[in-house]
């Protein structure tokens, strides 16, 4: 999903305002996300990425401005539309954010409690499909979240953001914290299953690896608003300070280099 000119736009985001006492964080943002799309969020420290996911998913209630998710007004009653959209939207914080208490497969289950007239052995095997849907291994249900690594601990939260079906999911850097390989495995999961189930994905993320790998469409926060939309392709050509040093900068020439036809290929140079 990468023209995003006649797609269908499911998050429209309009004028918002965020400020904590005299600390305004976002000012005039504006934003749209598309039905189908991976959508990078990236940002310096502190520019309110995660306070914008937050608006979003109406836990946190913005000084102004507007934010319709599938046309509903988030704002309007943040209760009543939390209500119909819980259903509809799937969110996975940094750690995962599981209850210590509860095994992976309760925790999974916990959404789906909200059913009524599922039986506790149907909810028990949806919550295993989850699990099994993000890769964990199905002894993985019986376990608690401190006998997990913390690779298996986000995919067991992506488990618990997908238990009801969602047709977006929001998820707050998730692969900080991960070695390499698990973060670029955690890419391929995120990809694969945006593809397979046409997920909409709304990705809060410091990882150029995360951008380069599975974004349709990165949104860059700056100076309070939303400074640029665009692919990554588009994003080099953007004549801003930030944007420039993180899109140019060592790292990035690193994550985005094309990989070298000797080395994909295993021949000698
Ligand atoms: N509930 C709150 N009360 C007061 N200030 C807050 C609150 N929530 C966030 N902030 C402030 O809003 C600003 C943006 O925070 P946010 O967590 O969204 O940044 P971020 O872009 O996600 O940063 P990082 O990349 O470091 O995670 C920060 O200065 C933060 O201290």
């Amino acid at each position: 999903m990468k023209d995003n000119t006649t797609a269908e736009v499911i998050i429209r985001v309009r004028g918002l305002k965020n400020q904590f006492g005299s600390h305004v964080v976002h000012e005039n943002l504006d934003l749209d996300v598309c039905r189908g799309e991976i959508l990078g969020v990236v940002g310096g420290s502190g520019t309110g990425k995660s306070v914008l996911l937050r608006s979003i998913i109406g836990l946190q209630k913005p000084t102004s401005g507007s934010i319709e998710v599938f046309g509903i007004d988030v704002l309007a009653d943040a209760e009543a539309a939390r209500d119909t959209l819980d259903e509809r939207w799937g969110v996975m914080f940094q750690d995962g954010a599981l209850f210590s208490s509860l095994t992976v497969r309760e925790n999974v289950e916990v959404p789906m409690r909200a059913i009524q007239g599922l039986a506790p052995t149907l909810r028990r095997e949806l919550a295993d499909l989850k699990i099994s849907m993000v890769g964990l291994e199905y002894l993985a249900g019986d376990k608690y979240p401190s006998e997990l690594s913390g690779g298996m601990r986000k995919r067991a939260g992506l488990a618990r953001a997908l238990a009801l079906d969602p047709e977006i999911v929001f998820l707050d850097e998730p692969t900080a914290g991960l070695d390499p390989i698990g973060a670029a495995a955690f890419d391929d999961l995120i990809r694969n299953l945006s593809r397979s189930l046409g997920l909409t994905v709304f990705l809060v993320t410091h990882d150029l690896d995360t951008l380069h790998a599975i974004c349709d469409r990165i949104a860059v926060l700056a100076d309070r608003k939303v400074l640029a939309t665009g692919t990554l392709e588009d994003m080099l050509g953007v004549d801003d300070p930030w944007v420039r040093e993180y899109f140019h900068g060592p790292r990035a020439r690193a994550a985005f280099k094309p990989s070298s036809p000797d080395v994909a290929s295993g021949e000698d140079p």
